[in-house]
């Protein structure tokens, strides 16, 4: 008799990261998801209608342009890539897998750190490998390696972390699928049979989580252009002022704990999520950027608490206590000036639970 088939859930939300001053550092989830159903046939089982061991079916954010060949997509390409690092050549199992998604693509939500941590999960039910979320975050790290977007995604809530640095051989094996490079390269898949052994090193990802005020929401205004965090990034210098760093270092410190105290004290946090290390260099990406920072101040808006870059653009995040619809107004104003563009505005809450898998089914 045939093993029965299993259906499951996994579910990731999206992440705002940097929150001003900790650029690579701090990583918030927030209420819009990714969200794959998969159902796990037992071997050898033909799927109806295809020739395929695995069908893809998309909806949602991106699907206009997502491949969905498995050696292309992010989600699969890296459970391949897990399952490579366990020496599992492929699938082992027919599977039909239907993802919706919530996320804007290239906004600063991080949609790839979302699709990075849903393609761990994929690869470590598929395998069966029963990793534990350390070892997830592991195989995370190695795929998309500044550590912000995907602790926070895979953890949940407010989070805080760094990266354990590795020798340049345990990061640079071309059969790492990196999320953020432009082009494809070689899929996992055929550099694992290639290179049969993939260890993926114990312990890269070291994180803590913060407290976050529960009065604070989080206004997202959402542009609808897409600045790749690739790009985002080639425009970051690669030394720095001591004094821009020491400034960015002092608000750091502070705002860590200024987001957890109820009620929040709106000047401290305000000053503290100003930053000189990566927004300064990013308004070339993003038109009008230095105005739609000074945009709102706690003084003028009752109720607003601070503004900031999302992650790596375009998105802004303001942070509130009320008066959401007028901060976002203010803010949009601002943008739709600077730039010919339309704009999405939604105000989210911070979720507490990472990544999570539900089974829902199963039947023989
Ligand atoms: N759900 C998804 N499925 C497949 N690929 C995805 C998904 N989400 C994001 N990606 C990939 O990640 C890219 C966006 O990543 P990135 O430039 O880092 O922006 P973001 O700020 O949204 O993370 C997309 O263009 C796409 O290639
Ligand atoms: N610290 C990274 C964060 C990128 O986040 P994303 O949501 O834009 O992928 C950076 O600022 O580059």
């Amino acid at each position: 008799m045939s093993s029965p088939s299993k259906i499951l859930q996994i579910r990731v939300p999206c992440s705002s990261s940097n929150i001003g001053p900790g650029f690579d550092v701090l990583g918030v989830t927030l209420s819009l998801y990714l969200t794959l159903t998969v159902k796990i046939l037992p071997k050898h089982s033909n799927l109806p209608n295809f020739n395929e061991h695995i069908v893809l079916a998309y909806s949602g954010e991106g699907s206009s342009h997502v491949p969905l060949s498995i050696n292309q997509n992010l989600i699969t390409k890296t459970a391949l890539f897990v399952l490579a690092s366990h020496n599992i050549n492929g699938f082992p199992s027919p599977m039909i897998i239907n993802i919706n998604n919530e996320i804007p693509f290239g906004r600063g939500l991080g949609s790839s750190g979302a699709a990075v941590v849903a393609g761990v999960i994929l690869g470590d039910i598929a395998g069966d490998l029963k990793l534990t979320k350390d070892r997830l975050l592991d195989h995370c790290l190695m795929i998309e390696r500044h550590p912000d977007n995907v602790t926070a995604a895979l953890m949940g809530g407010f989070v805080a972390s760094y990266l354990r640095e590795l020798d340049s051989k345990d990061i640079e094996a071309p059969a790492i699928p990196h999320s953020e490079t432009l082009e494809d390269g070689i899929t996992a898949n055929e550099q694992a049979v290639k290179q049969k052994e993939l260890t993926v090193p114990n312990g890269i990802g070291h994180y803590i989580r913060l407290k976050w005020a529960k009065e604070i929401k989080a206004i997202t205004i959402i542009p609808q252009f897409e600045v790749a965090t690739a790009t985002a990034r080639s425009v970051l210098p690669n030394t720095y002022e001591r004094q821009d760093v020491v400034f960015n270092l002092q608000r750091l410190a502070v705002l860590t704990t200024a987001l957890s105290q109820s009620p929040p004290d709106a000047d401290l946090i305000f000053q503290a999520m100003q930053d000189k290390i990566h927004q300064p260099y990013r308004m070339e990406l993003i038109p009008g950027l230095s105005e739609i920072l000074s945009s709102v101040n706690p003084k003028t808006v009752p109720g607003f608490l601070g503004i900031c870059l999302s992650g790596a653009g375009p998105t802004i995040l303001a942070l509130a206590v009320n008066n959401f619809d007028l901060i976002a107004d203010r803010i949009t104003e601002v943008l739709k000036r600077k730039k010919d563009t339309q704009v999405i505005v939604k105000t989210l809450d911070i979720v507490d639970e990472g990544a999570q898998v539900i089974e829902l089914t199963e039947s023989s």
